[in-house]
């Protein structure tokens, strides 16, 4: 560790590399914030590919390196894994911890622009620019080999995200993502308070809006679950597919039948998920884990 802004709070062994939890300063959301790390094995020898994984609704830094199993993948590839909490918390700011899709756990990857969230909840700058800076000037990630994947608020999240830098992502997947936050009662809720209004300052958190006014091409992967109980008020997948389609963007959109919202979907697929960014982020061969 170089950087004496973040503090390890927790270390475990895990498919030969290192599960780690941090504590740092965040400037953009000016509170402590919190993320998890997964390290391979490949990083003791030198920089390897970095993947960012944004979490749904009511996470925290913990679900998605507790529940997905990602890490055997992460090692098979080489390829480290980073998971940050999903908003500011304990601010004592009104209606913080009152409901599970709104304030503490409901960032939704935003710059807030109305008061008082505007003064904290700037996870759309931590995640594209404070975050990566930190974690290069700390670990030894591959800064040009970065990919981004996230679940429900989390894939809407990382389709943003990546739609709009798409020189910062070479790779971008999502699980059950909100796929039009503007036509949803979680998305409508959320953008109302921390956005205001204006429908039109919405639009650059609109996935399916994004994709029709970006000029890149960076492949889609969504995989959704065809009995996920907010596929159709919340997650609208065909919202995206018809844009997508609209505009020949190109989109693999895989139904997955009989899967929920849960993480026992999103462990199902998270190999298939992990080999995808593997090949984009050019890791040439995965290595089975095994105990040495
Ligand atoms: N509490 C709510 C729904 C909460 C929920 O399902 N959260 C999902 C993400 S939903 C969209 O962003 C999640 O990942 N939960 C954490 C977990 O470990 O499963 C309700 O009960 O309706």
């Amino acid at each position: 560790m170089t950087n004496e802004n973040v503090e390890l709070s927790e270390r475990h062994r895990c498919f030969g590399g290192q599960v780690e939890f941090y504590r740092h300063w965040s400037t953009a959301c000016n509170t402590p914030m919190r993320f998890s790390i997964f390290l391979p094995p490949q990083a003791e020898h030198g920089k390897v590919p970095v993947l960012y994984w944004l979490s749904g609704l009511t996470c925290t830094e913990e679900n998605f390196i507790e529940k997905s199993g990602a890490q055997r993948y992460a090692a098979e590839h080489g390829i480290m894994l980073v998971a940050p909490d999903t908003s500011p918390r304990g601010l004592n700011l009104p209606g913080e911890d009152d409901a599970y899709d709104f304030g503490s756990g409901a960032g939704f990857y935003l710059n807030a622009t109305q008061a008082p969230w505007n003064a904290h909840y700037r996870m759309y700058d931590y995640v594209v620019e404070e975050l990566p800076a930190l974690i290069a000037s700390t670990f030894p990630a591959d800064v040009q080999r970065t990919g981004v994947f996230g679940h429900s608020m989390g894939g809407h999240g990382a389709l943003t995200v990546a739609l709009r830098n798409p020189e910062r992502y070479r790779s971008v997947s999502a699980f059950a993502p909100i796929c039009a936050p503007s036509l949803s009662p979680w998305g409508k809720k959320a953008f109302s308070a921390y956005l205001g209004s204006d429908e039109s300052t919405w639009q650059k958190y609109n996935a399916h809006h994004l994709v029709r006014s970006t000029a890149s091409r960076l492949p889609l992967l969504v995989d959704q679950g065809t009995a996920d109980q907010f596929i159709t008020e919340q997650l609208m997948p065909w919202e995206l597919e018809k844009a997508c389609r609209e505009v020949d963007y190109p989109l693999t959109l895989r139904f997955q039948a009989g899967f929920d919202h849960s993480y026992y979907f999103i462990s199902t697929f998270m190999r298939d998920h992990l080999a995808y960014h593997a090949s984009a982020l050019g890791v040439v061969g995965a290595r089975p884990w095994t105990v040495a």
